[in-house]
């Protein structure tokens, strides 16, 4: 079996290096030729498997109960993979990803800046969920760290909770079933409405807007949209031009806009007061969307009838934890509101999303730490070469660069001296991905490639597979 992989990578500061040759141990710097170059995995025929070291040496490290579809992928190929059921305090994580090679998380663990710097042995993230905000990608974008997630694994998932809630809301079933949960009969019918024929009006019309447009409109509800994009509009349904219209004529307004700086508090307190009295709020996207205070007294005036709310601006890191006002300031205000529904988070938390989501992340990471591919990723350009072919002087060169001019030149200047079977270079932002696959090429020529590259000052990681 090959053995050896190169992975050094530094930052464009030069503050930090990282060396991974993993025929010893991944934290092990590059010393000597690749020793079994060649080795048995060649055989003529067959596309070359790129897995050129001991796969036992790769760190993982889950949080946040990652689906075991994802784990099993992952163990399978023969990584060291430690899972937890819950995020870690920003301590302990410190402590933890400094020795990893792959963290894999959902959307509690917050990779911010100073989390990242600790990383130094990191090659890539995956989110096994759709948000990536909870990442600081261009951080890791110029440290040469790929992050992947799984777009739209779980949108029917949250597609569904909404037409749950629309029901829920309108029916006041939350409010009779606690008080029957009480002790307390209270049948009533006043201000209880068919959903049939009532506007809902959708903010964001992606993967997961667009599946509850039709599963909306499948319930006899007519459908409007705002997006920033113009959208092509499904069934019956109708983009408006703003989201004052929307919030105008929308009788249920439900929000599925990723969390960015123009999304915070997207509805607040002038957004609350344009929308018809009697309607109701749903926000299954992320907590910072809703300024909540200002929905609470929108609930206590009447203006708004009801509001489903699975995300909040700061969640519990684990379960049992308490959702009170440490938490969040207004926590017990919130909770005192009728026709209130409150879930932890769980819009995408079904066996087939977390199972599909786990095989996803699971397969993209495997396909970027053994082949170097990046397609899907979120953060680096998209590139991938067919698999090598089977000679045994076969290797593929990574090298993520600094997005400056000139440096392609001094590459091809290097790699010009062999042979040079396929190569493709992309960019995205301040960050350029390089792969070529070259033949012909020994122990020692390999080992020269990688010393030219690595004194280049674009550099900022470089991987030899082969
Ligand atoms: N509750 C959960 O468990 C759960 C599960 C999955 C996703 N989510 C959240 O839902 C969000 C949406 O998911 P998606 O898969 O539909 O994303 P998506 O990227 O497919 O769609 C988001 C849409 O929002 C639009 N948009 C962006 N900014 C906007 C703005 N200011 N006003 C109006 N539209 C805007 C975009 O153009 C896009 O069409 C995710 O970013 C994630 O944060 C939550
Ligand atoms: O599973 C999670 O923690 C996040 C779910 C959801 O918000 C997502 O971004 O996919």
């Amino acid at each position: 079996m090959a053995q050896a992989l190169n992975i050094s990578n530094a930052s464009p500061r030069g503050d930090s290096q990282r060396h991974l040759s993993v025929s010893t141990s991944p934290t092990a710097a590059f010393q000597s030729p690749l020793s079994s170059f060649g080795g048995a995995l060649a055989q003529r025929g067959n596309p070359k498997q790129l897995k050129p070291f001991n796969t036992q040496d790769i760190k993982i490290l889950l949080l946040e109960n990652v689906n075991q579809s994802g784990r099993d992928i992952l163990t399978a190929q023969g990584y060291q993979v430690e899972a937890l059921k819950t995020s870690l305090p920003e301590d302990q994580l410190i402590e933890k990803i400094r020795d990893v090679h792959v963290i894999g998380i959902r959307s509690k663990t917050k990779l911010n800046e100073k989390v990242l710097k600790e990383a130094k042995n990191l090659l890539v993230i995956g989110c096994f969920c759709i948000g990536t905000n909870q990442v600081n990608l261009d951080y890791a974008a110029r440290h040469g760290i790929a992050v992947f997630n799984s777009p739209f694994a779980n949108s029917r998932s949250v597609a569904e909770l909404v037409i749950a809630e629309i029901i829920t809301l309108a029916r006041q079933l939350g409010d009779r079933s606690n008080e029957m949960h009480r002790g307390t009969w209270n049948k009533v019918s006043n201000k209880c409405w068919e959903i049939r024929g009532k506007t809902l009006g959708i903010v964001g019309y992606g993967h997961i807007g667009s599946q509850l447009s039709v599963l909306a409109e499948a319930m006899g509800m007519n459908v409007i949209y705002y997006d920033v994009v113009s959208l092509m509009a499904l069934g019956t349904a109708r983009q408006v031009p703003t989201l004052q219209t929307l919030l105008n004529e929308a009788d249920f307004v439900t929000l599925h806009v990723p969390e960015l700086p123009e999304t915070k508090n997207l509805i607040s307190a002038a957004q609350l007061a344009e929308m018809k009295d009697g309607s109701y709020l749903i926000n299954a996207s992320r907590g910072t969307v809703v300024d909540i205070p200002a929905l609470i007294n929108a609930m206590r005036s009447g203006k708004i009838a009801g509001a489903a709310l699975d995300v909040f601006p700061t969640e519990p890191r684990a379960n049992g934890d308490y959702f009170n006002n440490e938490l969040n300031s207004w926590g017990e205000d919130l909770r005192s509101v009728n026709n209130i529904i409150l879930t932890p988070h769980i819009g995408g938390s079904t066996e087939e999303a977390q199972r599909a989501i786990g095989i996803e992340v699971g397969d993209a990471l495997v396909r970027y730490i053994n082949q170097g591919v990046t397609i899907g990723s979120v953060n680096m350009p998209e590139v991938t070469l067919r698999s090598l072919t089977a000679e045994a002087d076969y290797a593929r060169i990574i090298f993520i660069h600094q997005n400056v001019p000139g440096v392609l030149r001094r590459v091809n200047e290097i790699l010009g001296e062999h042979n040079v079977d396929k190569q493709i270079s992309d960019s995205r932002g301040d960050c350029a991905y390089l792969m070529a696959d070259v033949s012909n090429v020994q122990t020692s020529d390999l080992r020269d490639i990688l010393e030219s590259l690595e004194a280049l000052s674009s550099r900022i990681a470089t991987r030899v597979l082969y």
